[in-house]
């Protein structure tokens, strides 16, 4: 087996310039209560997130890609410093990302987010323009007499029309919700835009028009797109980096189309393998249930579902390791 070497491993990103996000060994344990029937039987580790290193440089685009329990949103609440890890380190500019949000205005303005459930996100008593402006003011973006050119500007950007800014979040359709709530993550000048299924629940038309938006805006204004999602076509389209989670484990990274062209994983060609035309529903499940993160299989988290597990895997868990032209993967016995 291959000898772990952490330190030489590729980012989920370019591979220029420094880190605007680092994960280095990141480990999160919820406390979970245990029951037998209704007697409460104290508490246990669940383990969200195990070992998880991830580097993400500036303007680049990385998917984040898993099934529902795979820990993609705790990931993501660790990056941004809304939970602490209980191991490792969440670095933001080569610093604590909890230091960071705690010190000041400049990581609210430099890191927008665009959540899954946009319209939750929006205040329902306030108007587009209103809710665009928001952070135009609240971080002194321009001066106060610009703020209304600077919003038109920013629904413009989106693909809004001047008129929807009188209008409010309820009397708009999910697409438009999604592009307010872009121009508004926007509106900050962030660095990083961090978007959590943002395209999802949409019809295929409207999901097509956001992702040429986004890539777009990341093209021309040289963001940093970090994206979750559970669908690989979204990841392909949009990102340049991939990451795949499985068990609160990163199971591979690298270039998107490297990666979905020839996963080195068994759990990256199941994902790819269940989604042969990428945008349309998946065909064919994934082999086997996905385990408990209360009972973990020993050695591979993957072992018990996976088509080429051998007695090694069984035995010892895989840990991330290069495997050529800034791929990384975790598996004994890659398939490719
Ligand atoms: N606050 C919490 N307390 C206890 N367990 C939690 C908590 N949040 C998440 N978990 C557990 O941690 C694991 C990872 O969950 P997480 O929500 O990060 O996964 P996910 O990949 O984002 O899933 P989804 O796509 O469904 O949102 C799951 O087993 C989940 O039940």
């Amino acid at each position: 087996m291959l000898e772990p070497d952490m330190n030489a491993l590729p980012d989920a990103a370019s591979p220029s310039g420094p880190p605007l996000f680092e994960l280095l060994d990141v480990e999160k344990i919820y406390q979970v209560g245990v029951r037998s029937g209704l007697v409460a039987r104290g508490h246990v580790g669940l383990a969200a997130l195990d070992g998880v290193r991830l580097s993400i440089r500036r303007g680049s685009s990385v998917a984040l890609v898993g099934e529902s329990g795979s820990g993609k949103s705790t990931l993501l609440r660790v990056l941004l410093g809304l939970t602490e890890p209980t191991q490792g380190l969440a670095l933001y500019r080569g610093q604590p990302v909890a230091r960071m949000r705690a010190g000041g205005q400049d990581f609210a303005r430099e890191v927008a987010m665009v959540y899954q459930d946009a319209r939750g996100s929006l205040n329902p008593r306030m108007s587009v323009g209103e809710l665009v402006a928001e952070p135009l003011r609240h971080f002194a973006i321009c001066p106060p007499e610009e703020v209304a050119a600077r919003t038109q500007d920013l629904l413009a950007r989106v693909g809004l029309a001047a008129d929807v800014a009188a209008r409010y979040p309820s009397a708009l359709s999910g697409g438009q919700v999604r592009r307010v709530a872009i121009a508004r993550a926007l509106a900050s000048n962030p660095s990083v835009l961090v978007a959590d299924e943002a395209v999802s629940g949409l019809d295929v038309s409207t999901q097509a028009q956001l992702l040429n938006l986004l890539r777009k805006l990341q093209r021309d204004m040289g963001i940093t797109l970090f994206f979750i999602t559970h669908d690989l076509g979204v990841a392909s389209y949009l990102c340049e980096e991939i990451a795949i989670m499985y068990l609160g484990r990163i199971v591979e990274t690298g270039p998107t189309n490297a990666v979905l062209a020839a996963p080195a994983h068994p759990y990256s060609l199941a994902l790819r393998r269940a989604a042969p035309k990428f945008f349309e529903p998946i065909t064919e499940p994934l082999p086997g249930e996905i385990p408990s993160p209360l009972d973990l299989p020993k050695g591979c988290r993957f072992s018990g579902r996976c088509a080429f597990v051998q007695d090694d895997c069984r035995a010892s868990d895989p840990v991330l390791v290069p495997h050529g032209q800034g791929r990384a993967v975790a598996c004994h016995h890659p398939v490719s």
